[in-house]
C-alpha cells in the first residue's frame, strides 16, 4: 500500500493488478490533478484501510482473489454508505452494472472506457461527496450557532442574527475548493467575508482580489492569465496572472455581474478544468486556486436576460451568500458608529468624540443606500473636522441631506419640475394642513425624537411640542 494530497480526504484504488493501480494513478493525477491517492491490491485490508483512514471515494476492481469486489461493495455500503464507490470492471456486462448500482455503487466504468470518462466520472464522485461533507458541517455548524472561530470575523462589527448565521455558513463552505458568490448592495462588506473565507480556507496562497468591473475581454484575460514574451504588440516582457498570484490561494473576482459573455467563458474553462492558457501561449497551465466572486448585481435576472451564462451562473453559485443591506440590520448601526469613531479617530489622530444623543435617532431613521460604508464615511467626515467635546450633528444632517438651508441631496439629472413638491398634486392642500404635514414628515425623518424634528424645520422644541399637542386633541 503507498500514499500519495487533493481532495480532503483519501481516494482509494483497488486492484490486484499493481501496474493498471499504477497506471490509474498518474492517470488520475496528471488529467485531473487528484492527489490524495491511495492503493491497496489486496481487497482483504480495504475495510481495515476504511476504518483508518478518511477516505471518500473507492475505486473498485471486480475480479479479485480472497474476496469479490461483488462482495467487498456490499460490506462497503453496510459499513461505510457515506463512501462513494465507483466500480471499474473488466467485463462490460450490463447485468452486472445493474447489480453494482443496487448493491450501492455509485458509477460503473468499463477498463477499456476512453481515459477522459472515468476521470470525469471520478470528479463528479468527488464533487458530491464535497458537497455532501460540507452539508453536513453546515447543519452541524448552524446547529452549534455561534461560529467556532470568531477571530476570522473580528474585522465585522454585528451583532445581527442574520449575519451571525452567514458566518457560520462561511465557516462550514471556507474550505471547500468549490467557488462562493457573494450578493449584496454596495458597501454591505462584501470583501469583508471575502477575506474572512480566505483566512478560514485553510490556503496556504494569498488571497488576489481583482475588480472586474468596465473591464473587457482582453484585459480581463491579460490580468488573469497574463501573457507570454510577444504576445501582442508592446509585451516585450512575459508576465504572469493574478491567477498564478493566487496560486494555493483565493482568486476574488469583485463586480463579476459586469463579465463580457467572452470573459464569462474564459472564467468558467478555468473553473472547470483548472487549466488556462497565457496570452500568446499554446502549452496550458494549471493552477489551484479557490474563485470567490462577489456582485450586487441581480446575477439570477442577468442569467434569465441572457446576458449572463447559466452554466457559469450555476457553477459560481455552489455556494452562496446575501450580505444583508444596513436597513435590515438596524441594530448593528450604534455598534458601527462606536467602531468607526474609534477607527477615525485613531487614523485622524484625534480623542474619540462623544455621539450627542440625538445622533443615534437621527441615524436609525435613515436608510443608509450606501450602507456601512456610508456610515463609515459620515463618521470619518465628522470627526475630521470636530473641534468640541461632543460631535457636531451639521456633517451628519449634510449628508442626510436634512440640515436646513444646505443643498438637498437630489440624484442627478433630476428635472427643476421634480423638485417641486406640489407639481404631482392637482389641488393645492390649506396652509394649516401642508404645516401639519410638514410636521409629520419632520418627525418621521428624525425618528420620532422631537428636538431634531425641530432642528429640522428651524423652530425650538416648546413649539413643535406645542403644534403636536394641538394635533392630539383634534
Ligand atoms: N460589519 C462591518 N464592520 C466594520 N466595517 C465594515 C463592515 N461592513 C463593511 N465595512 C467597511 O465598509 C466599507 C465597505 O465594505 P466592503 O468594501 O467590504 O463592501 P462591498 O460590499 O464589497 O462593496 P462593493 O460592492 O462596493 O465592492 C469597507 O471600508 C469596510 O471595511
Amino acid at each position: 500500500m503507498s500514499e500519495r494530497v487533493s481532495p480532503a480526504f483519501g481516494i482509494l484504488l483497488v486492484d490486484d493488478e499493481p501496474a493498471w493501480l499504477r497506471s490509474l494513478a498518474m492517470t488520475l493525477e496528471r488529467s485531473a490533478g487528484l492527489t490524495h491517492l491511495i492503493t491497496c491490491d489486496d481487497p482483504r485490508r480495504v475495510l481495515e484501510i476504511l476504518d483508518g483512514d478518511d477516505v471518500g471515494v473507492v475505486l473498485l476492481d471486480l475480479t479479485m482473489p480472497h474476496l469479490s469486489g461483488e462482495e467487498l461493495l456490499a460490506l462497503i455500503a453496510a459499513d461505510h454508505p457515506g463512501v462513494s464507490v465507483i466500480v471499474v470492471s473488466g467485463m462490460n456486462q450490463i447485468e452486472t452494472a445493474v447489480r453494482c448500482v443496487k448493491l450501492g455503487a455509485f458509477d460503473y466504468h468499463v477498463k477499456t472506457d476512453e481515459e477522459d470518462r472515468l476521470v470525469a466520472g471520478v470528479l463528479r464522485a468527488v464533487r458530491m461527496q464535497e458537497l455532501q461533507r460540507e452539508n453536513l458541517e453546515m447543519s452541524s455548524r448552524l446547529l452549534a450557532g455561534a461560529p467556532q472561530h470568531p477571530e476570522a470575523f473580528s474585522g465585522i462589527v454585528t451583532s445581527d442574527p442574520t449575519m451571525r448565521t452567514l458566518f457560520s455558513y462561511i465557516e462550514a463552505v471556507a474550505r471547500s475548493p468549490q467557488p462562493l458568490l457573494i450578493t449584496g448592495e454596495s458597501g454591505v462588506g462584501k470583501e469583508l467575508i471575502a477575506r474572512a473565507t480566505h483566512q478560514l480556507s485553510g490556503c496556504r496562497g494569498a488571497l488576489v482580489a481583482v475588480n472586474v468591473a468596465g473591464v473587457d475581454d482582453p484585459v480581463f484575460a491579460d490580468t488573469l492569465f497574463g501573457h507570454v514574451r510577444g504576445a501582442f504588440t508592446g509585451a516585450e516582457q512575459p508576465r504572469r496572472g493574478v491567477v498564478e498570484e493566487a496560486a494555493d490561494g483565493t482568486l476574488f473576482l469583485d463586480e463579476i455581474g459586469d463579465l463580457s459573455i467572452a470573459s464569462q467563458v474564459k472564467l468558467l474553462r478555468f473553473l472547470q478544468d483548472g487549466e488556462y492558457f497565457p496570452l500568446g501561449s499554446d502549452r496550458p497551465k494549471r493552477v489551484k486556486a479557490r474563485v470567490i466572486v462577489a456582485t450586487h448585481q441581480d446575477l439570477t435576472a442577468k442569467e434569465k436576460a441572457g446576458l449572463f451564462r447559466r452554466d457559469l451562473y450555476y457553477r459560481l453559485r455552489t455556494h452562496r451568500v446575501r450580505v444583508p443591506p444596513l436597513r435590515e440590520r438596524k441594530g448593528d448601526v450604534p455598534l458601527l458608529l462606536e467602531h468607526f469613531l474609534d477607527e477615525a479617530a485613531r487614523s485622524l489622530g484625534k480623542k474619540k468624540p462623544t455621539a450627542p444623543r440625538q445622533l443615534a435617532q437621527l441615524l436609525a431613521a435613515h436608510d443608509f443606500p450606501g450602507n456601512v460604508r456610508e456610515l463609515k464615511a459620515m463618521v470619518f467626515d465628522a470627526v475630521s473636522v470636530h473641534k468640541e467635546r461632543v460631535l457636531s450633528m451639521d456633517s451628519f444632517l449634510d449628508a442626510i441631506g436634512l440640515r436646513r438651508g444646505a443643498p438637498a441631496a437630489a440624484p442627478a439629472g433630476e428635472g427643476e419640475g421634480e423638485k417641486n413638491p406640489f407639481a404631482g398634486l392637482e389641488r393645492l392642500p390649506g396652509f394649516d394642513e401642508s404645516l401639519e404635514l410638514l410636521i409629520q414628515e419632520a418627525m418621521s425623518r428624525a425618528g420620532g425624537n422631537q428636538t431634531l424634528a425641530a432642528r429640522l424645520l428651524g423652530i425650538s422644541q416648546p413649539a413643535l411640542s406645542k403644534r403636536l399637542k394641538s394635533y392630539r386633541r383634534g
